[in-house]
């Protein structure tokens, strides 16, 4: 067996108490502690007193120079303070806060390394992290020491103890999977020394070869699971190839009730000719909010059943299946194609009904959740998949979902402006079509950016809307009371507290919790307008679409990142209405303030989407929920772009090879595949 898969609880001291709180940071198996990185690194390598710049987070070497003292201030909180005396001579004081009982190990002519902030005017340290240095012995801090992110009972001790464990025992045991071949051109250190590297580091320049190392390896691998996808599904000849007949298009057109845009018009085209063709379509269909995607897919969906075959469309939530589901019906049914719906909170009798529907050909198109790619669920014949928001469906689920079809026609649509500094490098294996033109009439939405006190004024503004007829969003960051943040607004209570302020309207409350019954009554009822004020938390701001809200309001907008309030204002502004958005915060921070002037400043989700990467950086920027893209351990899409570029580029040499998927240095990428399920196991394999 592998390292790769054995638990880690054959590691010394890891019983069942530790291995539970392992597991709750991700660490299952030798592979995943081996690849849990450090989140930043400490420089504890000393420094002379000389050298120490106020408010810098420092480390020096001292000899402790007289008597410490120890002051209370009320029950717990203590000061505990010693002269120290650094190499290069100068006097100094070390303060550890509340840590009463270090008193006793101060002795005068003790020697110790500190590592704390340096406060100039003072003259001391105040002690976040200390060593004794006993007699002949080197001590561990003076080094670069890793920070981790850590839980309970594994503390960072513990957690470097058994990864000193892990290296060593396992470390050459790991896969490597990486091809000698690469490893030489790019002078790319082998694996277990850069595992090794990037936990213990040597210095500077060997944590960097080490971490150069394993992002080449983490976006060569990314690249890999997506381009193996698209060959797979490019050499699975022979796709379906879809003779649409002109006339069905127009009819379809015909039955919208608007013109489709330019934008629509051009991608459309685009769609048709790759489902002509017999090689799978591959596409991606990218918009900003409101540009109008849905009857881009359902025109996908009609194509597939005046072709003879069936269609179905993904989408992340049960609100947007119902939603769309809805639209289906009403556009579709019309021109002849019967609909269904799969979500994981039907009844057992109609789930029954519509999987054999879908199993006899009864139905032809068919909108579900996740719900889809479960066992069980067969088609008669589906040629195309569609799925909305697309990054929240990883490759294994994509590659589950295309299996239920012969080779079908996979269309992903969504409505994440992926800067287009990384669009290349991470999309590198799709067609994309940009939805750049919003449907004419549409009046640009107004963002007001509003303090708390103003709060009264906004909700009046609100009141103006519903008195014309109009409904508004109030969203706001959390569900609850018990889940109180300081200052946080939470959707209970603003709900009670809004119920008399607009009373005379009804209004309604959504957020995660509430059951799937629950929240679709409550959509469907704000839908006909029979709710006019929604209060919900950010389960509304994927894909929901109620033209005739024209207003939101959000509550500590300072707690939302920028793509997410872009869709969360995309809400507003869909129909012919003049729509607006306040943006009620104060925020703390230089960000925080960005974040507003670029919401008032642009409504363009590109222009957004850049900007939010940069004040935020990738990580946290693809780590929220509507990034577009999975979380990296390590590499840095910024920062790493280079790498990501070259990684694409050799795997794209690797596919083109005729022999990658029986060549033995490549066999570990194969196997790699399988265990990831890119490359699904046959029986036999
Ligand atoms: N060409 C058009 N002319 C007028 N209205 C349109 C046009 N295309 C779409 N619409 C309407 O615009 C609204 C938004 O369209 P749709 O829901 O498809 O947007 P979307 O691109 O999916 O946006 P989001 O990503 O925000 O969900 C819908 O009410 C739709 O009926």
């Amino acid at each position: 067996m592998s390292a790769d898969t054995l638990s880690v609880s054959i590691l010394p001291g890891v019983g069942p108490q530790r291995q539970r709180t392992l597991g709750l940071l991700g660490i299952e198996t030798i592979a995943d502690l081996l690849t849990y990185y450090p989140f930043r690194y400490e420089d504890r390598n000393a420094k002379a007193g000389r050298e120490l710049a106020d408010g810098a987070r420092v480390t020096v070497r001292v000899t402790v120079d007289g008597m410490p003292g120890v002051k209370y201030r009320g029950k717990r909180a203590s000061t505990t303070m010693v002269p120290v005396v650094t190499e290069d001579v100068r006097r100094l004081h070390a303060v550890w806060f509340n840590q009463p009982y270090v008193k006793d190990q101060l002795k005068p002519g003790r020697k110790m390394t500190i590592t704390g902030k340096y406060d100039a005017k003072r003259r001391s340290i105040s002690v976040a992290h200390h060593d004794f240095v006993v007699a002949g012995e080197t001590v561990h801090s003076d080094r670069i020491v890793p920070v981790y992110e850590v839980k309970a009972d594994i503390t960072p001790k513990i957690l470097r103890n058994l990864l000193a464990h892990a290296v060593k025992t396992y470390g050459e045991q790991v896969d490597e999977l990486l091809p000698m071949i690469l490893r030489q051109k790019y002078k790319l250190l082998d694996r277990c020394p850069a595992l090794q590297q990037i936990h213990f580091p040597k210095d500077g320049e060997h944590l960097h070869q080490a971490r150069r190392r394993l992002v080449f390896e983490e976006f060569f691998l990314f690249q890999l699971k997506l381009q193996a996808f698209r060959w797979l599904h490019r050499h699975e000849q022979p796709g379906v190839s879809h003779p649409i007949p002109e006339e069905a298009l127009a009819t379809f057109a015909e039955r919208l009730p608007f013109a489709m845009t330019g934008a629509q018009r051009r991608v459309a085209g685009e769609i048709v000719r790759d489902m002509q063709s017999p090689v799978p379509m591959n596409r991606l269909v990218q918009g900003d909010v409101g540009s109008g995607k849905t009857v881009l897919a359902f025109l996908a969906l009609y194509a597939a059943k005046v072709c003879g075959h069936q269609g179905a469309l993904m989408v992340p939530t049960e609100i947007l299946a119902e939603q769309h589901y809805r639209a289906a019906q009403e556009l579709l049914e019309p021109l002849g194609c019967r609909v269904g719906m799969l979500v994981g909170s039907q009844k057992e009798k109609e789930r029954r009904q519509v999987l054999a529907e879908m199993e006899s050909g009864d139905v032809d198109v068919v909108i579900g959740t996740h719900a889809l790619l479960e066992e069980g669920v067969r088609f008669r014949s589906l040629s195309v998949v569609i799925t909305d928001e697309q990054h929240r469906f990883g490759v294994e689920q994509r590659s589950i979902f295309r299996q239920k079809g012969h080779a079908p026609d996979v269309l992903f649509m969504s409505a994440t402006p992926i800067p287009r500094t990384l669009a290349m490098s991470v999309f590198g294996d799709l067609d994309v079509s940009v939805v750049d033109e919003l449907p004419a009439g549409r009046q640009p939405i107004q963002t007001y950016w509003i303090t708390p006190d103003k709060e009264e004024r906004a909700l009046r503004f609100i009141r103006g809307e519903l008195v014309k007829g109009r409904q508004a969003y109030i969203v706001c960051p959390l569900v609850e009371e018990s889940e109180k943040v300081e200052g946080v607004v939470n959707a209970t209570a603003l709900y009670e507290m809004l119920k008399d302020w607009f009373a005379g309207y009804e209004v309604g409350l959504m957020h995660g919790k509430l059951k799937a019954a629950e929240k679709e009554d409550v959509m469907r009822r704000f839908t006909k307008n029979e709710i006019q004020v929604l209060v919900s938390t950010t389960v509304i701001e994927v894909g929901v679409n109620v033209p005739n809200s024209t207003a939101m309001m959000v509550y500590n907008a300072e707690r939302f990142g920028l793509a997410q309030l872009h869709q969360l204002r995309g809400r507003v502004g869909r129909g012919e209405h003049a729509s607006s958005c306040i943006l009620m915060s104060k925020p703390d921070t230089d960000a925080g303030l960005e974040r507003m002037k670029a919401m008032v400043a642009t409504q363009d989700g590109f222009v957004l989407a850049e900007k939010d990467l940069h004040l935020r950086g990738p990580g946290e920027f693809f780590g929220v929920r509507q990034s577009g893209i999975p979380e990296f351990k390590l590499g840095d899409l910024l920062q790493d772009a280079k790498i990501m570029e070259v990684a694409r580029g050799e795997v794209q040499e690797c596919l083109r090879a005729a022999d990658f998927w029986t060549l033995p240095s490549y066999q570990p990428l194969v196997h790699y595949l399988k265990r990831e399920k890119v490359l699904l196991q046959r029986a036999g394999d």
